[in-house]
């Protein structure tokens, strides 16, 4: 049998990186095959060059047989290669079927294009409505949105880069079902993932890549999740030690009966939250996301001010009123879920995204940024927390996800806050940084600080957490010692079952906002 894809000796560089280096594999027809590899391995790069995104320095693409000279993602549309990226390219003030209809070729009759679309989500079992706005969409609904967009064009070849950081274990079981009925209606897919178990459950094969290089190939289902990490990173992860919590005296972090009225009409208010952080502890915030975390997060980092100065105590002093600089000035350190556009500047160098939010720690001077200081600062958070980038001139866009999150916490921890939030600390970040993440997080707690980690990950919050909270609806359930608690009484929590509902009453503020 040919194979529909072959690759043979692809390189690419970027300055001062050898992001591909001779890279040589086959993928058949219905064949899932999975490429994994540390953050900065070079997947991403490799699988926009076989869409034609960028263009490869050297080696040759053979699609059923024939090679694929110059191409760009049209003319790889044309030969059956589609592609779902790590960040959505949709336009939120447009409905579905508008979206889908700009990357089709011509003019399209909108009304005969949404029943199309309509009948392929039905037959994938990905319901999408093509009349909804996307910005109404949630996240896992916009994901689906990108993957029937690619089925309508009925793929010959389906690239995924790390398709399920956003959805809930429901969405995946779905995503999965679908690929599998692709993949045994002859499609071939390409998956990226850092989730091994999620590997392990979808794909038939695995080439694994370490510094742009192939360096090994394994059958997923017959390997081990450890198995898999070790040739991913080329040893054994480290296991994150925890010592037991030395809970200080009062919370560092409280927040006294917090509400607020939604942002817009799609955001969630938050009703009467009541949160404590100690010093010394980290705690977890469990939820579905959409429930209220977004909100939280802006709510307790400043982004959005509370109702009453008292709301939120920072080591006892109401900040509510202060806004997020204010705050960061008081040693409220904040991660936020959105790496690109929030966390980082995308066009800034390493050194300016530092200055962002280390400007604090004596890199201005009369009133001028000190950019040796600031070069110096972004240079140790990249040895440190080993940020995979050409050096501080490097550019937020041109880091590979997992890195650039890397950076982004590490420049958080350095600058040493009292308290910390942290928005999904691991979004996309690979085994081995993830348990570096995780351990260095739990090292900032053991030193006295407090830690308020939000994450969709159960596995991740019951690794790191002390205590868990659980929001639901924009309501905050009771504290739960991790210890005492476990994944199921957690995920009933989650549904919204057993979190006071007697408040679940508008409160005065989110009617008047109704108004
Ligand atoms: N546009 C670019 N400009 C400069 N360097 C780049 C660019 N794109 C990628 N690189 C570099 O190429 C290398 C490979 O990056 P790539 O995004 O392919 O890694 P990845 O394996 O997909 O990582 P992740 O798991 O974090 O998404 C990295 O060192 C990255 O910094």
């Amino acid at each position: 049998m040919t194979a529909r894809l072959e690759l043979r000796g692809i390189s690419k560089s970027y300055p001062g990186v050898l992001a591909n280096d001779d890279i040589s594999f086959s993928v058949m027809p219905g064949e899932i095959h999975a490429v994994l590899g540390e953050n900065g391995a070079g997947k991403s790069t490799l699988m926009k060059i076989i869409y034609g995104a960028t263009s490869a320095d050297a080696g040759k693409i053979l699609c059923d047989g024939k090679e694929v000279g110059a191409h760009d993602p049209s003319t790889s549309r044309a030969l059956g290669i589609e592609m779902v990226y790590q960040h959505f390219a949709l336009f939120e003030s447009i409905t579905v079927v508008e979206n889908i209809a700009l990357s089709m070729p011509g003019k399209m009759d909108l009304k005969a294009l949404a029943e199309r679309v309509r009948e392929v989500s039905q037959r994938y079992g990905l319901p999408v409505d093509p009349q909804r706005l996307v910005l109404t969409l949630s996240v896992g609904e916009r994901q689906r949105v990108e993957i029937v967009r690619c089925l309508l064009r009925s793929p010959r070849l389906l690239i995924l880069d790390e398709p399920t950081s956003v959805l809930t274990p429901q969405a995946v079981q779905t995503l999965f079902k679908t690929l599998r009925q692709l993949a045994a209606e002859g499609c071939s897919i390409l998956y990226i993932s850092h989730k091994l178990d999620e590997l392990r459950d979808l794909c038939h094969s695995a080439t694994v890549l370490r510094g742009g290089r192939v360096t090994g190939t394994a059958d997923p289902r017959a390997a081990s999740s450890a198995e898999l990490a070790r040739l991913m990173v080329g040893s054994d992860l480290p296991e994150v030690t925890r010592a037991p919590a030395e809970r200080g005296a009062a919370p560092l972090l409280r927040l006294d009966k917090l509400s607020l009225a939604a942002p817009s009409v799609l955001g969630t208010p938050l009703r009467d939250i009541e949160l404590e952080a100690f010093g010394g502890e980290i705690v977890g915030i469990a939820g579905v996301s959409g429930n209220g975390q977004g909100e939280l997060a802006a709510a307790i980092s400043g982004e959005r001010r509370a109702a009453r100065p008292g709301d939120v105590l920072l080591d006892g002093v109401p900040i509510g009123h202060l806004d997020a600089g204010q705050r960061r000035d008081r040693g409220l350190g904040f991660v936020p879920e959105e790496r690109l556009g929030r966390g980082a500047v995308p066009p800034f160098s390493l050194t300016e995204n530092a200055l962002l939010t280390a400007h604090r720690r004596g890199m201005v001077r009369r009133g001028f940024a000190d950019r040796g200081k600031a070069r110096g600062f972004a240079r140790q958070v990249i040895e440190k927390y080993k940020v995979k980038a050409a050096g501080p001139g490097a550019r937020a866009h041109g880091l590979s996800g997992g890195n650039l999150q890397k950076f982004i916490i590490g420049r958080e921890i350095e600058l040493a806050p009292q308290v910390l939030l942290v928005s999904q600390p691991t979004w996309g970040v690979d085994v081995g940084a993830s348990a570096y993440v995780r351990q260095t997080l739990i090292d900032l707690s053991r030193a006295g600080k407090a830690v308020i980690v939000i994450s969709e990950e159960l596995d991740e919050l019951f690794e790191i957490c002390d205590r868990l909270y659980v929001i639901s609806k924009g309501r905050l359930s009771r504290r739960l010692e991790r210890a005492a608690t476990d994944v199921a009484e957690i995920g009933l929590l989650m549904t919204g079952a057993g979190i006071d509902d007697a408040a679940a009453e508008p409160c005065e503020e989110n009617k008047l906002h109704a108004l």
